[in-house]
């Protein structure tokens, strides 16, 4: 049975994520992303599980960031999960009361509408993560008034829901990713899969992000993310992240990610695995597998002189 790190405490919407995805696996809640990707570097646990995006929002850039500086991962499985948000106080509490909210950044940004509407007065404080802050909230003494969280952490924590349904839009999706240590067999290729790397620019110049672009386009790999993301060495240095559809496995996909490497700095493979939507790619023509090993066999025997 493996063990999986994940956001903590109890009654995240990541640990939803990762029952949804490994119903029998062990699991170790820790405080925050940044925690349970350590677990699964450093064998506490077996692999972790992150939220990577949302449909609202775009990115969650600390599990972005962590991807491409921290110890390698690789991605074996994604999740797509729609999450709904509840408003929840201590029983006895009311709206009008409520001065201090405490929740997940993700929800603070995905409640705005709800937040300025029925609490335009509140402070809304920054948790680690929304069942934290439940909990926090369930505390006599705490200092917050109300959590924004899903509603099984409420009755978890013993809350009572004043409002459900607070998200700005109803069907926000936030994608989850299961990553392990590399070593281990990549997933096999499905037909439905996606493909995630980090890709470091050589030297900054004209046409670098087109000369990347150009790598996927004449292959005919389809993006499905792009995200550019600060190195840290300033204004104006940036990196790359990219999803795409088709596996390492799939030739046109192994072209392009070597067609990066002969291009670019660096490229960090995050991983090849079955996409949550099943959606399967449609390949253009000349960008088979069989037509790539026909133009292969093709080039060999005119090398070999068999004009
Ligand atoms: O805090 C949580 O419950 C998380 O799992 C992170 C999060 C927060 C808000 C939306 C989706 C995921």
């Amino acid at each position: 049975m493996p063990r999986l790190a994940y956001l903590g405490p109890e009654g995240t919407f990541t640990e939803e994520a990762l029952r949804l995805l490994d119903p029998a696996a062990e699991r170790l809640p820790c405080a925050t992303v940044s925690a349970a990707l350590a677990a699964a570097r450093g064998g506490e646990a077996d692999g972790a599980v992150v939220p990577l995006e949302n449909s609202v929002e775009g990115a969650i850039t600390t599990t972005l960031d962590e991807f491409a500086w921290g110890e390698p991962l690789l991605i074996d499985a994604e999740l797509l999960l729609p999450v709904r948000f509840s408003l929840l106080a201590r029983p006895g509490t009311e709206i009008p009361h409520i001065k201090r909210v405490y929740t997940h950044p993700a929800a603070i940004t995905q409640c705005r509408a709800f937040l300025s509407r029925e609490l335009p007065d509140a402070v809304v404080v920054a948790a680690p993560s929304t069942a934290a802050a439940a909990q926090e909230v369930s505390l006599p003494g705490s200092p917050y008034d109300a959590a924004i969280a899903a509603r099984i952490a409420g009755e978890h924590y013993g809350l009572v829901e004043l409002a459900g349904d607070i998200g700005d839009r109803t069907d926000t999706v936030t994608r989850f990713v299961k990553v392990a240590r590399p070593g281990r067999p990549l997933p096999e290729p499905t037909g439905a899969d996606r493909t995630t790397l980090v890709v470091f620019l050589a030297d900054d110049h004209p046409g670098a992000l087109l000369e990347m672009l150009t790598e996927f386009s004449v292959r005919g790999v389809n993006l499905t993310r792009i995200e550019s993301r600060p190195t840290g060495d300033g204004i104006g240095r940036y990196f790359f992240h990219f999803d795409f559809e088709g596996h390492i496995a799939d030739a046109r996909v192994g072209e392009a990610i070597s067609g990066l490497h002969r291009v670019c700095g660096e490229v960090r493979f995050l991983g090849s695995y079955p996409r949550a939507d099943g959606v399967v790619p449609r390949v253009k023509r000349g960008t088979t597998d069989e037509e790539f090993t026909e133009a292969g066999d093709w080039l060999a025997r005119i090398r070999a002189g068999q004009v």
